[in-house]
């Protein structure tokens, strides 16, 4: 038989299925794809073999369910099927791990079910990753199913960052405490930033800034991560696309007593109706920027509001490291939105912080640095492969048996 150097990896998000299907052996990408708006009138997927043409195609996928039985038949098609021989391992993100996974675990039934406790703090995303580990167990039940968790990456953070400042009794027997999330990206990216330095990530302290649909930060010590922005939910921090991030607890008391909202009404309204899409009606930052670009005061204060909560983590990491050798941008708005990062990094100079504008205006693929060579913090653009992290992850916990 062949061996099993194989991994898929799935990403299952509230609306969408990201995954990819690598080779371990030189981690070359077998199979790149989307399944979005799953559950909508009409969905699509996009899937993208190694070999061949980018195929895309519009149809209904009623649920998850269906998503990733549309994938399993498009891999199938190009001979890499869920049946195959070579696949080793299903690598799922799974966006909680609470206080108890610090460390990519098989997925067993009493784990899955510990997945499933955790959904009320992570409501938007947890759903999604148990219905993709359901499906892939029932598609391939002798396979090892590895849970990765954005959770992981933060276990290091000390208490004096970690919990909130609450009775103790009543935040232990209800585990509140900082999480913090996108642990995955902040490590592939704090690692990746200091490959590109030319040091050992023991050597460099870094400010992760992981800017997507959601957003967050981290500040990276010595390869440990000692804060991040994110809380008990992924709700905490910085302006996001739909959530609030940072919002006076008051404000919740206010709309339910003086505004009668119900408190599903209120977690709705920051989960799902707030940050960017709040704030102008729009969340995709390349449409903000384009309004604001012509003179919509609204897209203005919500880029405004965005890069303001930005500048004050950037700043409280600063203080939080001491040092900082380097601030790297990453995900969607962190690539590829130039002016995001010119503005989170304008006037630092008396900080060691400076943007070059040109480079920072150069469009690639690549991990580069868009600082001059002069300044003491290397700013940089450092493109995150969360995938491709948790494929490694995966592969290690099966071949350590
Ligand atoms: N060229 C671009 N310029 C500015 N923003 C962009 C660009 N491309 C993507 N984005 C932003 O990236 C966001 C999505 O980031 P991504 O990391 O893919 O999110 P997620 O993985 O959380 O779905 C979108 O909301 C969009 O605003
Ligand atoms: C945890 C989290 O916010 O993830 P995403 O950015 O994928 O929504
Ligand atoms: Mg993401």
């Amino acid at each position: 038989m062949r061996e099993a150097t194989r991994i898929l990896v799935l990403n299952a998000g509230s609306s969408s299925v990201k995954y990819q299907l690598i080779e371990m052996l030189d981690g070359r990408r077998l199979a790149v794809g989307l399944v979005e708006k799953i559950g909508e009138r009409t969905g699509r997927l996009v899937h993208t073999p190694i070999h061949g043409e980018r195929r895309e195609s519009e149809r209904v996928f009623a649920d998850h369910a269906a998503a990733l039985k549309a994938v399993a038949a498009e891999l199938a098609a190009d001979g890499v099927g869920l049946d195959s021989p070579e696949l080793a391992a299903i690598g799922h993100r799974v966006v909680h791990g609470g206080k108890r996974f610090t460390a990519p675990t098989v997925i067993t039934d009493e784990v899955l079910k510990e997945i499933r406790r955790l959904v009320p703090v992570a409501p938007l995303h947890n759903p999604a990753n148990i219905t993709g580990i359901e499906v892939a167990r029932a598609l391939r039940p002798d396979l090892p199913q590895v849970a990765v968790f954005d959770t992981a990456f933060h276990t290091t953070i000390p208490d004096h960052a970690a919990r909130y400042a609450i009775d103790t009794a009543v935040a232990d027997e209800h585990r509140v405490r900082r999480y913090g999330f996108h642990g995955t990206s902040h490590q592939y990216v704090s690692r990746a930033t200091a490959r590109l330095l030319g040091k050992d990530p023991a050597e460099v302290n870094v400010i992760v800034l992981h800017l997507g649909n959601g957003a967050s930060a981290a500040a990276v010590a010595g390869g440990v991560c000692v804060d991040t922005s994110m809380g008990l939910t992924p709700l905490e921090g910085l302006v996001m696309g739909t959530r609030s991030g940072d919002i006076d607890p008051g404000v919740v008391f206010h709309l339910h007593r003086v505004g009668g909202l119900s408190i599903d009404e209120i977690d709705d309204l920051l989960n799902r109706r707030s940050g960017l899409l709040g704030l102008c009606g729009e969340n995709d930052m390349r449409e903000i920027m384009r309004r604001a670009e012509e003179g919509d005061q609204a897209a203005t204060l919500a880029f405004d509001a965005y890069v303001h909560r930005l500048r004050k983590y950037l700043g409280g990491y600063y203080a939080v490291l001491g040092r900082v050798d380097a601030i790297a941008f990453t995900a969607g708005v962190g690539e590829n939105a130039a002016p995001v990062r010119a503005a989170a990094c304008a006037g630092l100079t008396e900080l060691g912080i400076e943007v070059d504008p040109e480079l920072n205006s150069v469009r690639s693929g690549q991990a580069r640095v868009i600082s001059p060579e002069y300044s003491r913090v290397v700013v940089a653009v450092v493109p995150t492969d969360e995938e491709l992290e948790i494929a490694q992850q995966a592969y290690t916990v099966v071949h350590q048996g």
